[in-house]
């Protein structure tokens, strides 16, 4: 349904996508992931048809995207804007957004799109009034309104509180097993872990990994989850240790990802250090490990 092949684009010299590819079938909530940088916008521009690849295509719903192109009507997108009338209400807005695309109001999925913004009264307010976070489920409203066969959404979650995260992950949930293909980029790697079913993971414009989320965060040989009486002093005893990539603490636990180091250099560098270790077992890898792991080196960039 969405389809990024060997996709590139430059900005000047600079290369910001470089020979992308990869696909989200319907019923799939896919994850674009990557540091700052990493060319997820710039890939879901050319997706669109918002901006020209240099090499390669896009392609929904099975046909070419360019600017203007059917499928896009079949889509609902978030990014960049849009740029609404300042002093034209929420739903004015919508409705120009609607009908300049050609189409009788109201649109299909209206009042489901309208009930997760959750503007209440005030979508008959000037939108020039709205806080940041109205805004920005102003911009869902737009992308849902249409109930569409695939979504690209650009940080979709932004400026909004957890109850309002809460409510756009079960609506695209919902979406995806109604047949959509959802593609969502973002740097709440937690948030993303319970929303996703798939992942691809950029940086500086390359595939790093694509593939199902279960396969990037499930259980290796290399992480650990790790008891102990001190989380804080466990992870500051660790984090220096050679092989020791990533160290996250939990309430009374860590999970440590340590390729090639037994679990034993581990419980032996804690007891050193003062740490009352209860127990070591494999563990799941979080999707934040996974992501660090690939992403590992690139400290300036380092995921927010
Ligand atoms: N219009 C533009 N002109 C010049 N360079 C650009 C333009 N848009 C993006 N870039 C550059 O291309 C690279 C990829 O940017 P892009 O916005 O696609 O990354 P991103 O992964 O979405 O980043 P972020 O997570 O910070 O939003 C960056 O180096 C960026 O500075």
């Amino acid at each position: 349904m969405i389809r990024a092949a060997g996709l590139s684009k430059r900005y000047g010299r600079r290369p910001a996508v470089v020979d992308l590819a990869f696909s989200v079938e319907a019923g799939q909530v896919c994850a674009l992931l990557g540091p700052n940088g990493a060319g997820k916008t710039s890939t879901m521009r050319m997706l669109v048809g918002l901006s020209t690849p240099d090499t390669g295509t896009a392609e929904l719903l099975g046909d070419k995207v360019a600017l203007g192109a059917p499928a896009l009507h079949r889509a609902g997108v978030l990014i960049d804007g849009p740029a609404f009338v300042p002093h034209l209400s929420g739903l004015r807005n919508l409705r120009l957004l609607w009908s300049a695309a050609g189409h009788h109001w109201p649109p299909p999925a209206l009042d489901d799109a309208l009930d997760l913004a959750g503007l209440g009264p005030a979508i008959d307010r000037r939108a020039k009034s709205y806080s940041m976070g109205m805004k920005q489920r102003l911009m869902l409203a737009q992308a849902l309104m249409r109930d569409p066969d695939v979504l690209i959404l650009d940080e979709p979650a932004n400026g909004l509180d957890p109850a309002e995260v809460r409510a756009l992950r079960e609506h695209l949930t919902t979406r995806a097993a109604g047949g959509a293909a959802v593609l969502v980029s973002s740097h709440q790697l937690a948030e993303v872990q319970q929303l996703a079913t798939h992942v691809v993971v950029m940086n500086h414009g390359h595939l790093v990994d694509a593939g199902p989320l279960d396969r990037l965060t499930g259980a290796a040989d290399d992480a650990y989850r790790i008891e102990v009486d001190d989380t804080a002093g466990a992870a500051n005893a660790l984090r220096p240790l050679t092989g020791v990539t990533t160290v996250t603490a939990h309430d009374d636990a860590i999970t440590v990802t340590a390729p090639g180091v037994p679990s034993r250099d581990l419980v032996q560098a804690l007891v050193t250090a003062g740490v009352g270790v209860t127990s070591v077992n494999r563990a799941d890898r979080s999707l934040e490990d996974a992501f660090l792991t690939m992403t590992r080196g690139d400290d300036d960039h380092a995921a927010r």
